[in-house]
């Protein structure tokens, strides 16, 4: 473990390598089987069962600690005010890049953290929800900056999460499918007031515009998944190639013409440009700057795998 210093002065982090932060495990059980798991998974994320004995146990018993210590800050400051009960959720934020694994980290999370018996429910909410329709997006010029944070309705994001927060019994939201790549017009996802919310997407971290609320403001605790960038992009690319072969060969997908008019070096060609020109772009300008301000950084290897864990202590 170690506490790194600068000057002499000791640094509100700790860096764990993998080995030292499995052992914070303690007793957490496993309890989610080899086929549970395959169900978590994105397309070609290898996250392993180790993995999840490793990373996501430990994180799930910090998180666990955490929410029973969020609850009684709350507590207090009722009692200050002479209020009676009143249920908060405990949210959750988890950034990082296109590509990096963030649903896989938010789903298992979800599965995970619903385990314990003091905090059952659990809700999910990705923030493509919020981008903008295609047609706003063409109308302001916005097609190719999709996933910036100009992309998203960030007004109505931050509006859902402190509705939430302030013990809405039940929202309901947009619905993205990467399917049609758009907003749906005829579905919404109804989210019942939780005991945690996860709210995954690649801007969960961006700071308030001047004079406004960022949804980071109501985050009790924040995830950045971190990688190198040359790595991310291969498995953008990778994810791609295998989207072709399965998702994009549906006639209903956005991007069918990739699955059949074009050829594998023609669909890889368009693949690489948007990554270079649209999601590397987007990491290295908007995306990466937000990481010091997570609470938890999980740096991880070439083959997923979690390498290292930041986490901020105070
Ligand atoms: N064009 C697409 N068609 C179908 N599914 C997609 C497409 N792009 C991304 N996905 C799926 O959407 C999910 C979120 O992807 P993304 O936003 O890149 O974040 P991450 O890889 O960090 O989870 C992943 O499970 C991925 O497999
Ligand atoms: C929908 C996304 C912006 C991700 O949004 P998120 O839920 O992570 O906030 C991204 O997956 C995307 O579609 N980017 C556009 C470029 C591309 O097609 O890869």
């Amino acid at each position: 473990m170690s506490h790194a210093t600068k000057n002499g002065i000791t640094s509100p982090y700790v860096e764990l390598d993998r080995t030292a932060w499995a052992a914070l495990r303690s007793s957490t059980p496993l309890a989610l089987t080899e086929s549970e798991l395959e169900v978590l998974r994105g397309t070609t994320d290898p996250t392993s069962m180790e993995e999840v004995e490793d990373i996501y146990l430990p994180l799930s018993r910090l998180l666990n600690l955490y929410v029973k210590a969020t609850r009684q800050r709350h507590a207090a400051v009722r009692d200050f005010l002479g209020e009676g009960d009143q249920p908060v959720p405990f949210i959750i934020g988890v950034a990082g890049s296109v590509a990096v694994g963030k649903s896989t980290t938010a789903r298992l999370l979800r599965t995970l953290l619903a385990q314990w018996p003091d905090h059952p429910h659990v809700e999910l909410v990705s923030t493509d929800n919020f981008l903008y329709p295609n047609a706003v997006l063409q109308e302001r010029g916005l097609m190719n900056r999709k996933g910036f944070p100009e992309s998203f309705d960030r007004r109505s994001l931050v509006r859902f999460v402190s509705a939430m927060k302030a013990g809405a019994s039940r929202m309901d939201i947009p619905v993205y499918s990467h399917l049609a790549y758009d907003i749906l017009d005829d579905s919404v996802q109804t989210v019942h007031r939780p005991d945690i919310l996860i709210v995954e997407g690649i801007n969960v971290l961006q700071p308030p515009q001047a004079g406004r609320l960022a949804v980071a403001d109501f985050f009790d605790f924040s995830i950045y998944v971190d990688a190198k960038v040359e790595h991310i992009r291969s498995w953008y690319l990778e994810r791609f190639l295998e989207l072709r072969r399965t998702a994009f060969s549906d006639p209903r997908s956005y991007f069918h013409s990739m699955a059949t008019t074009l050829d594998e070096s023609r669909a890889l060609e368009f693949a690489r440009n948007t990554w270079r020109s649209i999601n590397e772009v987007n990491l290295v300008e908007n995306i990466r700057p937000t990481r010091g301000r997570a609470t938890l950084v999980l740096y991880k290897g070439e083959d997923h795998g979690v390498r290292r864990v930041r986490l901020r202590k105070t």
